[in-house]
């Protein structure tokens, strides 16, 4: 038996819903992570850019500088924010992302950062893949406008737990990043995201369970509630995908917050029944996982 979760954990997506203003999404978000934590959260996540509305307009005015690490709190009140409310929570919580300035090159990045239950900062992933589309009469949106893109793939330890990826939103149609995460041993790989109603409908569910099936591992997929009142409609359905891809567990549109115990069984069951695990072949194709990739923090 391969064993990729070392205990049950108890996984919860919220699906926010943030307006304009940073501080009073920081202390909305405090009360939903404490709320998934008295529901026995261990592992608690944010969507994308979950305390600023999402678009490249807003990117420069609410960026935070997060390095030297640790910023002060005036540089990030975000990182103080989310530091403290793991620890509160005794969970460990994915922040989403904020919009990040780096002070030395003043490039702009969409970073997630991850703390422990202890309020320790465990990683960091800034957005590999920026979102620049163009579906003519439905959305053109180009996040390369202000922002840079992050380099390298991102896989974190929990120790209690094992291993997880983490990118975020469009990263996720990327086949290669979650297959180097998942053939590292991740058992969950994670994205705040924000989809919109053009994409949302068409991809949002099966990227995100084309991504557990192809790897046989848990995903999940959290985005802000909808916000018809601003200029980026949110997809919303946030959801958690088994390592069979079943949906364990999807809101609609507003906020909710959406939950799933994960077990080692779930993932070994998947890959005995339908062992590619084992059957892959890397004599007549290259394993992306051995490639040349820039290791994690
Ligand atoms: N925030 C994003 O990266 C949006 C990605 C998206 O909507 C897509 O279709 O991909």
């Amino acid at each position: 038996m391969t064993t990729l979760l070392k205990q049950p954990l108890k996984l919860a997506l919220i699906q926010l819903a943030s307006g304009a203003d940073k501080a009073t999404n920081l202390t909305h978000a405090r009360t939903k992570v404490l709320e998934a934590a008295k529901a026995g959260a261990s592992l608690i996540v944010l969507p994308e850019c979950f305390n600023s509305p999402y678009g490249t307009q807003f990117f420069p005015k609410y960026a935070e500088t997060l390095l030297p690490s640790p910023p002060t709190k005036e540089q990030s009140p975000s990182y103080h924010a989310l530091s403290s409310l793991a620890a509160e929570a005794k969970s460990y919580l994915v922040g989403g992302s904020i919009p990040e300035l780096e002070p030395e090159t003043k490039k702009y990045y969409n970073t997630s950062l991850v703390f422990s239950p202890t309020g320790a900062l465990i990683g960091t992933h800034r957005k590999t893949h920026l979102f620049d589309i163009d579906i003519p009469g439905k959305i053109t949106f180009k996040e390369s406008e202000v922002l840079f893109p992050g380099n390298k793939v991102t896989i974190l330890d929990l120790p209690e737990y094992g291993k997880i990826g983490l990118a975020i939103c469009y990263d996720v149609r990327f086949p290669e990043l979650a297959m180097i995460a998942a053939r590292k041993g991740a058992f969950l790989l994670v994205y705040p995201g924000a989809f919109n109603t053009t994409t949302g409908p068409m991809h949002w569910s099966l990227l995100g369970r084309a991504r557990a099936v192809d790897n046989q591992v848990y995903v999940a997929m959290c985005s802000p509630a909808r916000d018809m009142s601003a200029s980026y409609h949110a997809y919303g359905h946030s959801f958690i995908a088994s390592p069979n891809a079943e949906v364990l567990g999807e809101l609609e549109e507003k906020e909710d917050i959406v939950y799933a115990d994960l077990t080692n069984e779930a993932i070994d069951s998947a890959r005995k029944g339908i062992p590619v695990y084992t059957q892959r072949r890397f004599d007549v194709y290259p394993d992306v996982s051995e490639g040349k990739v820039k290791p994690e923090d």
